[in-house]
């Protein structure tokens, strides 16, 4: 690290870090708040870490050419060390506020036909599993996806990143699980790398051919064609260099895959170097953060029914609760108990959940729902949303907090504090004024209202 005379601004270890004459990316200058989530490498946050966030006011952002933070600090400092720098573009946030690219932990984007129907069904009563069980909910959007070609898919793919985008989100998990056959499984692993391929939005992969148990087989048979069909041929492919898959996932609860079958899975998962990262005690107690924690799973989602010693489990080994708030306020769960997680010091993290049963697009929301329903404070939630989230994907060395070396993904709102990015309900376009990817501007309204 080449320290600055002001301890405040931190740069990037660089060949000449006396020489700021260099031609550089962006610089996002006088921004009312910049805030860092933290400063020190931290890889998560727990406990008092997500409650004091590094903010600093009246700063600014460098970011270089290789796409990579070079250095953040106050604006006066920033200014006069690079006072020489070329910039290929500058943007004066004045009386804005600039935080790190959310990131969303957990979300199913590719498949075809709605569930818009199934919506009034619930709200007239039906539980989730009872839609299941009648056909409905993740059979019926099997049943579409496997009839659509690929890309159909890919559109309505792009489509729904390109809204998470424009709501902040810069990194996203996608997992496929709508095809429950190798042909469709592989057919939505290929078009999330496509999408991969062709957008500037990060995406962490994810293979969930166990999320639910195809139509006409039995649990015992669907593991089998998982282990001896399935997860051969999608090595196959990622060996071959035709495929990124970065997770393995299973849906554990009752009446899908139980306790033994997961385990089998996961671990099949984790011996050809997939991140363990499943839905687990959702509707019922399982014992799946216990048997995470066992694992070494990096991260598990829901958890709503989650005991205490499955709580104690998480922290001991470090595995991240990917908590969704969407998914109780939709399906009238009980929510997850984020605050006995945060206090035994689990690092919780968010997502949308987006899919079919749970339209939301929108990880603003989704830290608004968690300050409201799961009784997070707002620190909490954004650390949730950000660093914490970056770890449960394996990527919090490069995302999740604006420090020097990690990649430069921004968004800007146009408010005078950071909160307001949560006190508002909905109308988050109307805040978003930048999103920025590696420092290139990918998302621009100028059409933002004042407050
Ligand atoms: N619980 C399992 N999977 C999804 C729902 C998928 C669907 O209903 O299509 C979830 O995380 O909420
Ligand atoms: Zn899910």
């Amino acid at each position: 690290m080449c320290e600055l005379s002001s301890t405040t601004v931190l740069v990037l270890n660089r060949i000449n870090c006396n020489k700021m004459s260099d031609s550089l990316r962006l610089l996002v200058k006088n921004a009312k708040q910049v805030v860092m989530v933290c400063k020190n490498g931290e890889k998560f946050l727990t406990k008092d870490g997500m409650q004091n966030l590094a903010v600093l006011e009246n700063a600014s952002v460098v970011i270089g050419h290789n796409g990579l933070i070079e250095a953040v600090g106050p604006a006066d400092s920033i200014e006069s060390h690079f006072r020489e720098a070329v910039f290929d573009k500058v943007l004066d946030a004045t009386g804005m506020c600039v935080l790190p690219g959310l990131v969303d932990a957990h979300t199913h984007p590719v498949w075809a036909g709605d569930r818009v129907h199934e919506f009034a069904m619930k709200l007239a009563g039906a539980t989730y599993m009872q839609v299941h069980e009648a056909g409905g909910g993740i059979h019926y959007t099997v049943t579409h996806t496997r009839a659509t070609d690929p890309e159909t898919l890919l559109q309505g793919l792009k489509g729904r990143l390109e809204r998470m985008l424009r709501a902040g989100t810069t990194l996203v998990e996608c997992k496929s699980g709508y095809g429950l056959e190798l042909n469709t499984e592989l057919k939505m692993l290929k078009v999330i790398d496509a999408a991969r391929k062709s957008m500037s939005i990060g995406i962490s992969s994810t293979y969930c051919g166990a999320h639910a148990v195809a139509r006409g087989k039995t649990m015992e048979e669907a593991t089998e064609d998982i282990l001896s069909v399935q997860l051969p041929a999608i090595q196959k492919q990622i060996s071959a260099g035709n495929l990124q898959v970065d997770n393995i996932d299973v849906f554990c609860e009752k009446g899908v895959f139980d306790l033994n079958s997961t385990r089998r899975i996961l671990q099949a998962g984790k011996d050809i170097g997939l991140n363990i990262n499943f839905h687990g005690d959702e509707l019922h107690p399982m014992n799946s953060a216990q048997l995470g924690a066992e694992l070494g799973a990096l991260a598990i989602s829901h958890l709503e029914e989650v005991t205490d010693e499955g709580i104690a489990a998480m922290a001991r080994a470090k595995t991240c609760a990917v908590l969704l708030p969407t998914t109780a306020y939709i399906l009238r769960l009980p929510c997850p108990r984020a605050r006995d997680m945060l206090d035994a010091g689990v690092i919780v993290s968010l997502g949308s959940d987006f899919n079919p049963n749970a339209y939301c697009c929108s990880m603003p929301m989704v830290m608004h729902l968690a300050c409201v329903t799961l009784k997070m404070s707002m620190p909490e939630a954004l650390a949730a949303a950000t660093i914490n989230a970056a770890y449960a994907l394996n990527h919090s060395q490069s995302h999740g907090s604006l420090e020097p070396g990690k990649q430069g993904d921004l968004l800007i709102i146009n408010a005078p504090r950071w909160e307001h990015l949560i006190y508002q309900f909905g109308s988050h376009q109307e805040l978003v004024r930048f999103v920025i990817i590696k420092g290139n501007i990918v998302y621009e309204n100028d059409k933002v209202l004042d407050l």
